[in-house]
């Protein structure tokens, strides 16, 4: 961004080495780290954090972070071919740079980040990334992907870690008879229940994105998930008996989160032609229940 003075209740720090911008509203509490282009915190006005971060994680650049909203892409796990690395793509590795921040009069906070680091993979090449923050009473994250010179079939997620009093209490609603393959059990294929529980580790590839409803009546509130131009839905937690093979969760958060990833992955892939591009979108609504 230029040397524009930033708006009220908007300031930029350092943590780690990474910059971190923080955003303090009438409307919400925003936190965002520069490296990975990342949204660590959202507290809007009259709830509690949204977002779990596990105490375990590291804001260093070229790290990535642990919680939150981890953006992914170019590929999604291991890509098409199953061998890509690094695991999820670079995008949540990558170094972004402020765009642009404005506040509105209703405490609205505008932020946009441009990928500021391309890397190159054969195959996967990425023009240019733009990611809107549009945080307020809702949450919405958009992200623009633009090919290179050579077509590009793109993966990418919003891979949000909720915080949720107990993911043993927790359901998912929005899922009922939508196809899925289990990537926690030899990708068996399944459909969705009209309730989605958690009783052991879970790795749902579901192959739609619908509008869905996050419960936590221990904490007594849900949380409304908008998906725009997005192909899948990823349900996972590591559940308690694969907590330990995560080495930036401690043990004892299991219970703590579940990540309801908004996806163009698996199956579910963008083809885009060279210069265009793809935007995917989620919104996040809080309701108290
Ligand atoms: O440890 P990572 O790379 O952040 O991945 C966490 C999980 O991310 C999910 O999206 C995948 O479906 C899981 O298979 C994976 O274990």
């Amino acid at each position: 961004m230029t040397s524009r003075p930033l708006p009220d209740g908007v300031t930029l720090s350092e943590r780690e080495g990474a910059t971190v911008l923080s955003a303090r509203t009438h409307a919400c509490a925003l936190d965002l780290s520069l490296s990975g282009g990342h949204v660590t915190s959202w507290i809007p006005n009259g709830h509690d954090e949204t977002l779990w971060l596990s105490p375990l994680t590291t804001f260093t650049p070229g790290h990535h972070i642990r919680g939150g909203v981890p953006l992914i892409g170019p590929w999604f796990g291991r890509g098409n071919s199953g061998t890509e690395e690094p695991q999820h793509g670079w995008f949540r590795r990558a170094q972004w740079k402020l765009a642009s921040v404005e506040v509105t009069p209703d405490g609205t906070i505008n932020v946009s980040l441009d990928l500021a680091e391309i890397r190159n993979y054969p195959g996967f090449e990425v023009e240019a990334a733009r990611l809107h923050v549009r945080a307020g009473a809702t949450l919405e994250l958009s992200l623009d992907v633009t090919a290179g010179g050579t077509p590009l079939d793109l993966e990418a997620a919003f891979h949000t870690y909720f915080l949720v009093s107990d993911v043993r209490e927790t359901t998912v609603g929005g899922l009922e008879n939508v196809p899925y393959t289990d990537a926690a059990r030899s990708r068996t294929a399944g459909l969705g229940p009209s309730v989605l529980r958690f009783c052991a580790p879970t790795d749902l590839v579901f192959e739609a994105a619908p509008p869905l409803v996050l419960s936590d009546p221990g904490a007594a509130r849900r949380i409304v998930i908008d998906q725009y131009h997005a192909s899948r839905t990823v349900v996972w937690t590591p559940w308690q008996s694969d907590v330990a093979a995560t080495a930036d969760i401690p043990d004892s958060e299991w219970t703590r989160f579940v990540c309801v990833e908004t996806a163009v992955s698996e199956g579910g892939t963008v083809h885009l032609a060279p210069g265009t591009t793809h935007t995917l979108t989620a919104r996040y609504t809080l309701e108290h229940s």
